[in-house]
């Protein structure tokens, strides 16, 4: 819209303050040579002579209705296109983040037949990547305290491309495992000082979009990883170096990007380059004043500095003051129950959940797992959409209802496959003579539960008949030691199929419904609010700080329960290990019930208010909590009270 057509929706706003009873500070003879430059060609909303707004809202006839239309007006047309640049780039690094992540698995089916892999090394070379990601990601926040946003993205897309052509290039499994690290080096910076640099170049209504856009990149990321799985799995050689090399394209492009792009304005503030600071500041916000703004940045540093003290180490700071403690608690709480709520397993094991269902043919399973990744991708976009309607809490409440019942159908889709999971027919006669454990099971639930077995069996009809438990071939999961389940050309001759960590049932669409529940309800919500809401929470001198220890907690529990499923599915069976995540998912219900603030279109300088009036319970050790909980019961609501509300409190 033109600088013209702005001005007037600026106009119309200022009339119905004016109309609302505000002060009016303008001259009387203003209003009338401003009133002739409405243009309502170009604008949507025009002051007709009573001075009241026209064609706002359609429908809308209080005054509250109407201001509230001109604002949202007001705010499209002054959002300037230079602040998507920058947020589009700069989600690059979530594009690298979930390829990265996600491309792996599609590599390892190939890459442990070309190297002979063991499991110690596919292991390896799966967690090495987020183990690295951790450790960079809690160092994170010194680099970007210290260097800026700036320098930490382009040095994250530096390691990206670095890493690709060590991974393309690899002649040996220790190469390789050079290039996870370094990959994942790159992941656990770009993870933590993405959202916090678009957060803070976008304006307040828009933050929450662009922020959850991250997401969207890494959810697309992981897709795009799937597709690309999909489509090398077929070369009969090095299919993998492609798989990895492409990687460097978007990190290339992000790099070239950040030569040019800005540092952030807040950033630059608290270090006191203030010149700089409002150059960029009246960049990425077009033509609006920029004024006000700064000096709410400027004056929330100088408070900030007076109230917290300068001394000691930031997280010790951040520590003992409790609004930013507080913060940090939840910050790091919706990480933790992010990844407690089992996403990374549940994504990784779709392959198994459409086998059980029925899906015997292994290329067609590659291809279902990159459905799950556009599941993910599809409702990530969703949560996009709704952020800024419903607003934080209730899009992550809502999201983390569904998610606690839909692991709840996913656990009993595997009761049932275990109840009526079928029995082994025959016990062949092992070729080597060793005596297996695989003998003593009499149902496939047991064989399939031992990690050295796997369940051998053909169809009839809708019948599991012919079926043995045989001993797994050591390298590979993915067929028998020996017998007509040993490899591909036999079982297809006979027509058997080789179970490795399930039971074929009738029962088993269940955990396949369970699966697209999950998704649908995961990805809008606590995919994408976590990484949202902690670029947000913290004010400016702790924002770092505070990122960096809430990725590093993800990351942390990214790889407890990655590592961790296959023994817990061997302890309480794989619908015990759904029930456990449902379990977890359920306390994190409660804990964000408790502890998440609504912070949709507050300024970033406003949010710390939030947490300073003790509207969040958690960690807060004053005496006089009670009377503050007892008070937000009387007044019966929850996170809306006004300033003056809040303040009555103290
Ligand atoms: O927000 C993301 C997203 O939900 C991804 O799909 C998941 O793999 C990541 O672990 C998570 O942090």
């Amino acid at each position: 819209m033109s600088r013209k057509a702005s001005d007037n929706v600026e106009y119309t706003l200022r009339s119905l303050s004016n109309l609302m009873g505000e002060k009016k500070r303008r001259k009387p003879d203003e209003g009338a040579g401003e009133r002739s430059l409405i243009a309502p060609a170009e604008s949507c909303s025009s002051i007709n002579s009573q001075g009241v707004l026209e064609g706002a809202a359609p429908g809308s006839s209080s005054a509250g209705d109407l201001e509230r239309a001109a604002r949202k007006q007001f705010q499209q047309d002054v959002t300037p296109a230079f602040v998507y640049v920058v947020s589009v780039f700069s989600a690059l690094g979530g594009f690298l983040f979930g390829y990265d992540t996600g491309v792996v698995s599609g590599a390892m089916l190939l890459l442990k037949r070309e190297m002979n892999l063991s499991a110690l090394w596919q292991e390896l070379l799966v967690s090495s990547t987020v183990g690295a990601a951790a450790v960079s990601a809690l160092s994170g926040g010194l680099l970007n305290g210290g260097l800026g946003r700036r320098p930490c993205i382009l040095l994250a897309s530096l390691l990206f491309i670095l890493g690709a052509v060590v991974l393309a290039a690899a002649r040996d499994k220790e190469t390789l495992l050079g290039g996870r690290v370094v990959v994942g080096l790159g992941i656990g910076i770009a993870s933590m000082t993405v959202p916090v640099y678009i957060a803070e170049a976008a304006p307040s209504h828009l933050r929450g979009r662009l922020v959850t856009i991250n997401t969207l990149f890494i959810t697309g990321g992981q897709f795009f990883a799937a597709v690309v799985d999909g489509a090398f799995s077929y070369l009969p050689r090095d299919g993998w170096r492609y798989m990895f090399g492409l990687s460097a394209v978007p990190a290339i492009l992000q790099f070239l990007g950040f030569l040019f792009l800005p540092e952030s304005p807040r950033w630059l503030i608290q270090k006191g380059q203030t010149q700089k600071a409002r150059r960029v500041l009246s960049q990425i916000r077009g033509n609006q004043n920029i004024d006000e703004e700064y000096d709410g940045i400027k004056n929330s540093i100088d408070e900030e500095e007076k109230e917290t003290g300068a001394g000691g180490p930031i997280i010790y700071r951040m520590l003992i003051y409790p609004p930013t403690r507080r913060a940090l608690l939840l910050g790091c709480g919706l990480q933790m129950f992010q990844q407690l709520a089992g996403i990374n397993t549940v994504m990784y094991y779709s392959a198994t959940i459409f086998q059980m269902s029925g899906v015997n043919d292994d290329n067609l399973a590659i291809w279902l797992a990159a459905v799950t990744a556009f599941t993910n991708f599809s409702f990530t976009l969703v949560g996009v959409w709704l952020v800024e309607k419903l607003g934080r809490r209730k899009l992550t409440l809502g999201s983390l209802t569904g998610t606690t019942m839909a692991l709840i159908v996913l656990a009993l889709g595997f009761v049932l496959s275990a109840q009526v999971s079928p029995p082994v027919t025959f016990t062949p006669s092992d070729p080597s003579t060793q005596n297996s454990t695989c003998t003593k099971y009499s149902y496939c639930n047991g064989c399939m539960l031992d990690p050295n077995c796997g369940f051998c069996y053909k169809m009839n009809g809708s019948n599991v008949v012919e079926s043995s438990c045989i001993p797994v071939d050591t390298k590979t999961t993915e067929r028998s030691a020996w017998g007509r389940c040993q490899n591909e050309t036999l079982s297809k001759q006979d027509g058997s199929f080789w179970a490795y960590n399930y039971c074929p049932t009738s029962y088993s669409w269940t955990a396949l419904v369970g699966l697209v529940l999950y998704l649908m309800f995961f990805a809008p919500g606590m995919g994408p609010m976590p990484w949202t809401v902690n670029s947000e929470i913290y004010p400016l001198w702790a924002r770092s700080t505070g990122n960096a220890c809430s990725s590093g907690v993800n990351w942390i529990f990214n790889v407890l329960i990655s590592l961790t499923f296959l023994h817990t599915a061997e302890y309480l069976t794989y619908y015990g290990a759904f029930f456990l995540y449902a379990g977890f998912a359920a306390v994190g219900l409660i804990f964000i019930y408790g502890c998440l603030p609504e912070t949709k279109g507050k300024k970033l300088e406003e949010i710390e208010s939030l947490f300073e009036n003790r509207l969040c319970t958690c960690g807060a050790s004053d005496t006089d909590e009670g009377r503050y909980i007892e008070y937000i019961r009387v007044k019966g609501s929850n996170y809306h009270l006004s300033d003056n509300d809040a303040s009555d409190v103290e």
